[in-house]
C-alpha cells in the first residue's frame, strides 16, 4: 500500500518520504481501527447540589486549562442555579447538562425546570433517573420515561441512570432491577440517537467502594443484549453505556479498558478538575485495547 502511495508519487518519492507516508498510514489505519471497534468515548461530571460562586470559578478554571484528549465527549452537569455562570465561562469543548427535567412544558409548576428553559440557556444534555432521584425523591420508571421522551422531544440530550440497590444485588436481582429501569426508558423513547446509558450501582455511588471492572463489564453487557433483544441490535451497537460510582483518577484506567464501557459518569472526582481531566483521559487506555 505505501510502496502504491509512493509509486504513484512517481521515483522522486525518496526513502524520507516514504517514512513519511508509512506514519501517516499507520496513524491513520490507527485511528480508523479504533473508531471502527469503539465508540465515541464519554464522561460527564456530576457536580449533584455541590458548591459556590467561587468554589465553581476555581472548577472551571482548572477545566479550562486541562489538557483533554480529543476523541471523548466531555460534559459537566452543575446545580441549575449555575448552569448560566458555568456555561458563560467554561471553554465551549465542554458541554453543560442539567441533572434533571420537568416532564413536560412548563407553566404552573412550582421549583420545576422545563427542558425548554434548558435549551434557551445553553444546555445540551440532562440525566434523568438518577438513583438519588429514584430513592430519595421517589421518582418512578414510568415518570421518568416520560421525562426523557418529553426532553428528547425538545432536543436534549439524556444521559439514562439505571442501577441497583445493595440488597438487590444481594438478592441476585441485579439484571431484574437494571432491566426494569431501562424498560421505563425503553416504553416511551422512540428514537435512541441522542441517549447515553449510566449504570450507576446504588451501593458505589459516593461510598467510595467501585465496581470492579468485571461486575461493571458483566451489567453493561447484559444491558446491550437487552437493547438488542428488545429495542434493535443498531441501537444495542450504537448506545453508549457508561459506568459510574466511586470513578476516580486511580481506578478509571482498569475500568477503562472493559470492552463495554464507553466512559464514565462521575460524581464526587469531577469537583477536582486535575482528576476529572484524568478520568477523561482514560480514554487511552480504549485505544491501548483496540
Ligand atoms: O452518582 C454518581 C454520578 O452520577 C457517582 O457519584 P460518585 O462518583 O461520587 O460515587
Amino acid at each position: 500500500m505505501i510502496n502504491k502511495i509512493c509509486n504513484a508519487g512517481s521515483c522522486l518519492c525518496p526513502s524520507k518520504w516514504k517514512k513519511i507516508f508509512s506514519i501517516i498510514f499507520l496513524f491513520s489505519t490507527y485511528f480508523n481501527i479504533f473508531n471502527f471497534f469503539c465508540l465515541q468515548f464519554f464522561v460527564g461530571g456530576n457536580w449533584k447540589c455541590n458548591g459556590t460562586k467561587d468554589s465553581i470559578k476555581k472548577l472551571v478554571g482548572e477545566l479550562n486549562s486541562a489538557t483533554l484528549e480529543n476523541d471523548v465527549d466531555v460534559v459537566v452537569a452543575p446545580p441549575f442555579v449555575y448552569i448560566d455562570q458555568v456555561k458563560n465561562s467554561l471553554v465551549d469543548r465542554i458541554e453543560i447538562s442539567s441533572q434533571n427535567s420537568w416532564i413536560g412544558k412548563g407553566g404552573a409548576f412550582t421549583g420545576e425546570i422545563s427542558a425548554e428553559q434548558l435549551v434557551d440557556i445553553g444546555c445540551k444534555w440532562v440525566i434523568l433517573g438518577h438513583s438519588e432521584r429514584r430513592h430519595i425523591i421517589g421518582e418512578d420508571d414510568q415518570f421518568i420515561g416520560k421525562k426523557a421522551a418529553y426532553a428528547l422531544s425538545q432536543n436534549l440530550k439524556i444521559i439514562a441512570c439505571i442501577g441497583e440497590k445493595l440488597d438487590e444485588r444481594e438478592a441476585g436481582k441485579t439484571f431484574d432491577v437494571c432491566f426494569q429501569q431501562l424498560k421505563g426508558f425503553a416504553d416511551h423513547v422512540s428514537s435512541w440517537a441522542n441517549v447515553v446509558i449510566a449504570y450507576e450501582p446504588v451501593w458505589a455511588i459516593g461510598t467510595g467502594k467501585v465496581a470492579t471492572p468485571e461486575q461493571a463489564q458483566e451489567v453493561h453487557a447484559a444491558v446491550r443484549d437487552w437493547l438488542k433483544k428488545n429495542v434493535s441490535a443498531e441501537v444495542a451497537s450504537e448506545t453508549r453505556i457508561i459506568y459510574g460510582g466511586s470513578v476516580n483518577g486511580s481506578n478509571c484506567m482498569d475500568l477503562a479498558k472493559k470492552e463495554d464501557i464507553d466512559g464514565f459518569l462521575v460524581g464526587g472526582a469531577s469537583l477536582k478538575g486535575p482528576e476529572f481531566a484524568i478520568i477523561v483521559n482514560s480514554v487511552t487506555e480504549k485505544k491501548v485495547i483496540a
